[in-house]
């Protein structure tokens, strides 16, 4: 089968952290799924040296970008955590790629998710958010229990206007780098107060118009299993998100609220059979293990002493 070489997963890594266990994690369950496209990884000035290293050892390609910031003054309105995912926006600008899928480092794809690289040109394709967790606190939904997973549940009051648009998680999507929509991207932002959600509350706003819907198989936000039970199930999920606090297998200790729950300890299990894996570690070709592999002579010895060669050609020369 022809491997369409335009098309690439993309994550992205910032500091000096323990995320890059994360990523390592991610490009193993690719590797697991079998899935036809490399991984390419966008990574901050600040990511050091080693951590890369570890991921091109995983088979992945590694790309140093700047940072991307909200408008300098406002700063301090987003949450600090999210002020830096702005960065992500640079992932725009990897136009030798046609089509990309967008996975952040604390997720774990489980099935193979090649097909929505066949998805329809010219749209935005991701998840439906929650609103129900405390994180969302400072919202007018939360503040009134309205959540899109259950619109009929508390419905939107009129007096407040027309209610929110469909609203993405942006820990995962499909898209089209494009050099004229990073371009708009980035302009826009400087006209763009930074909000809670940072750069996911700015690209829903910005993609809002060819947003479309995909299941939440592709991206399991893990409070959708306590907010919105009714909505998961968790056979079907292709892509798990490790986003709810507590949850990032790799920190895991199983004490923050709903971490003890038998399906989360599950899905951190599963993260970690993966991670830990080195059945699943990428092996590079025969040609890069010079130091492994049998010398061209000893090769032909072994013909020649099988038989397989008639004679043995002249020694090569020094
Ligand atoms: O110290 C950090 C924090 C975040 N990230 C990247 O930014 C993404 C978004 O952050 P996170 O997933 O923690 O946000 P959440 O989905 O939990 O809100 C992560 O998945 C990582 O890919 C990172 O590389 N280093
Ligand atoms: O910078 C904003 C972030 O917004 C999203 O995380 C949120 C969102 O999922 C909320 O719904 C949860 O309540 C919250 O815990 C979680 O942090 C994305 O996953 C992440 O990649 C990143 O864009
Ligand atoms: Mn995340």
């Amino acid at each position: 089968m022809d491997v369409t070489t335009d098309r690439a997963y993309v994550t992205f890594l910032a500091g000096n952290g323990d995320y890059v266990k994360g990523v390592v994690g991610l490009a193993k369950g690719l590797r697991k799924v079998r899935s036809l496209y490399p991984l390419v990884v966008p990574v901050l000035p600040d990511v050091p040296e080693e951590h890369r290293q570890i991921l091109k050892s995983q088979g992945c390609i590694v790309r140093e970008i700047e940072p991307v910031y909200p408008p300098e003054n406002q700063t301090q309105f987003s949450m600090a955590y999210y002020v830096i995912n702005y960065s992500k926006l640079r992932i725009w600008e990897f136009v030798e790629y046609s089509k990309m899928i967008y996975l952040d480092g604390d997720i774990q794809v489980f099935e193979n998710i090649d097909h929505l690289f066949d998805s329809q040109d010219g749209h935005f394709y991701a998840v439906k958010d929650c609103f129900c967790e405390q994180t969302w606190s400072h919202s007018t939904q939360y503040k009134i229990g309205y959540c899109q997973q259950c619109p009929n549940k508390v419905e939107w009051k009129a007096e407040l206007g027309p209610p929110p648009p469909l609203y993405f998680n942006a820990g995962m999507f499909v898209f089209e780098p494009s050099l004229s929509t990073y371009s708009n991207l980035l302009d826009t932002l400087k006209v763009t107060p930074p909000t809670s959600f940072a750069e996911q509350d700015f690209l829903n706003m910005f993609f809002r118009d060819v947003y479309v819907p995909i299941p939440s198989e592709y991206n399991l936000v893990l409070a959708m299993l306590w907010r919105h039970p009714e909505n998961v199930d968790l056979t079907k999920a292709k892509v798990v998100h490790y986003c709810a606090a507590g949850s990032k297998p790799w920190r895991f200790t199983g004490k923050e609220e709903n971490m003890e729950r038998e399906d989360i300890k599950e899905l951190v299990r599963k993260w970690w059979e993966i991670y830990e894996d080195e059945t699943l570690d990428y092996k590079t070709s025969l040609k890069d293990h010079d130091d492994e592999k049998p010398s061209q002579d000893a090769l032909l010895t072994a013909m020649c002493e099988a038989g397989l060669v008639p004679i043995r050609p002249a020694p090569r020369a020094a």
